[in-house]
């Protein structure tokens, strides 16, 4: 790959099940969901609803008891990683698809320094200049905060959560992957840090010209440094398109659900109003007809039968089947 290649992604009609007591059950059930070189993707969804799982098949990293068991991702430059294996997959992890795994802060071996394990990556890559390694591994460090130095000669238990975290990205962009995947990139850090990380995250991105996935639970998050946003429930991407249009005129209920569920800065906590009922499990997630009837005030007979298939309505695919439909003007009227 070139300096400035950034790669476009497109997963089509995925479907990840686990083994469970009861079968193997799908996390995801035929998601389709495209990257647009140079852009940063958010995904947001209440726990459960798969972003993780979504996140690990970008690098085909799901571990037993999940497995792939259809479709494909492509990535421009490497092809179908589904379909790559041994060395080719371990080569493409890391150099060309950088990542942040969600328990990032403890995934560090204990046993070694920081820098000894940047070096181990390094030399697990070929990479033939190892002090500039170390040296831009530094720079990251600094950008977020850190002394570079200090953090490479740490150990594991040396660093707080926060700083693991840090060290995580920096093993994400170190490597100069052009397709980076962070989940969760900022959940153990208090605001101040977060926000510093999140104009690091976006600086980088451009400069370095990525394609850049972010899992969040955070809306705001999501909202401050996303191009374009996926919504996810129950296994499927309920809706997705460019995150101020989905953000500021949500079109799923779902979206609209979780957008009415977060409490504003400005104004009463009591405004916010959370989304009544619980998010399915892989056990409870239904067989057959739309996964988010159960919880939906617009849910008509056809909801209860036919899974609805993602359409494009404008700039956007919403998978619902009262949007784009007339809908009955009493739930309508309750609901807005
Ligand atoms: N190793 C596993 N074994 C069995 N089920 C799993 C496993 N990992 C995930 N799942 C199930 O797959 C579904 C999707 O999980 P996933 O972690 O992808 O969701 P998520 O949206 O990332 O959630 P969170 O925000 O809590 O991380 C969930 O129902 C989860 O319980």
């Amino acid at each position: 790959m070139t300096e400035s290649f950034a790669p476009g992604v497109r997963v089509q009609d995925l479907t990840v099940v686990y083994r469970t007591p009861m079968g193997e059950l799908p996390a995801l059930a035929g998601v389709g969901l495209t990257l647009a070189p140079g852009t940063i993707t958010g995904i947001v969804g209440e726990s459960g609803s798969g972003k993780s799982t979504l996140a690990l098949s970008l690098l085909n990293a799901v571990q037993p008891p999940g497995r792939i068991s259809g479709g494909s991702v492509e990535i421009d430059g490497l092809g179908d990683v589904v379909r790559l294996t041994g060395d080719d997959l371990r080569r493409a992890r890391g150099r060309q698809v950088g990542y942040v795994f969600q328990a990032a802060q403890n995934s560090l071996n204990p046993l070694k320094t920081v820098g000894k394990q940047l070096l181990d990556l390094g030399r697990s890559h070929d990479v033939a200049d190892l002090p500039a390694l170390l040296r831009e591994a530094r720079a990251l460090l600094g950008r977020m905060g850190l002394d570079g130095g200090r953090v490479l000669d740490s150990y594991q238990h040396e660093l707080s959560g926060g700083m693991r975290q840090r060290v995580g990205i920096m093993l994400a962009l170190v490597l100069n992957a052009h397709l980076v995947v962070l989940d969760e990139p900022t959940t153990a850090l208090d605001m101040i840090t977060q926000a510093t990380i999140l104009r690091i995250v976006r600086e980088v991105h451009r400069e370095r010209g990525l394609t850049t996935l972010i899992v969040t639970h955070d809306i705001g998050v999501a909202a401050e440094v996303t191009d374009s946003l996926a919504v996810m429930y129950g296994g499927r991407v309920v809706e997705h398109g460019p995150t101020m249009e989905v953000l500021g005129s949500p079109r799923h209920p779902y979206t609209r659900g979780l957008i009415r569920a977060i409490p504003r800065l400005s104004g009463d906590i009591g405004e916010a109003t959370a989304l009544p009922g619980r998010p399915p499990t892989l056990g409870t997630i239904p067989a057959e007809g739309c996964v988010f009837r159960e919880r939906c005030p617009l849910r008509m007979a056809v909801c209860d039968t036919e899974d609805p298939a993602p359409a494009a309505h404008g700039g956007r695919t919403v998978a619902c089947h009262a949007v784009g439909r007339p809908v009955n003007f009493a739930v309508r009227k309750e609901y807005v």
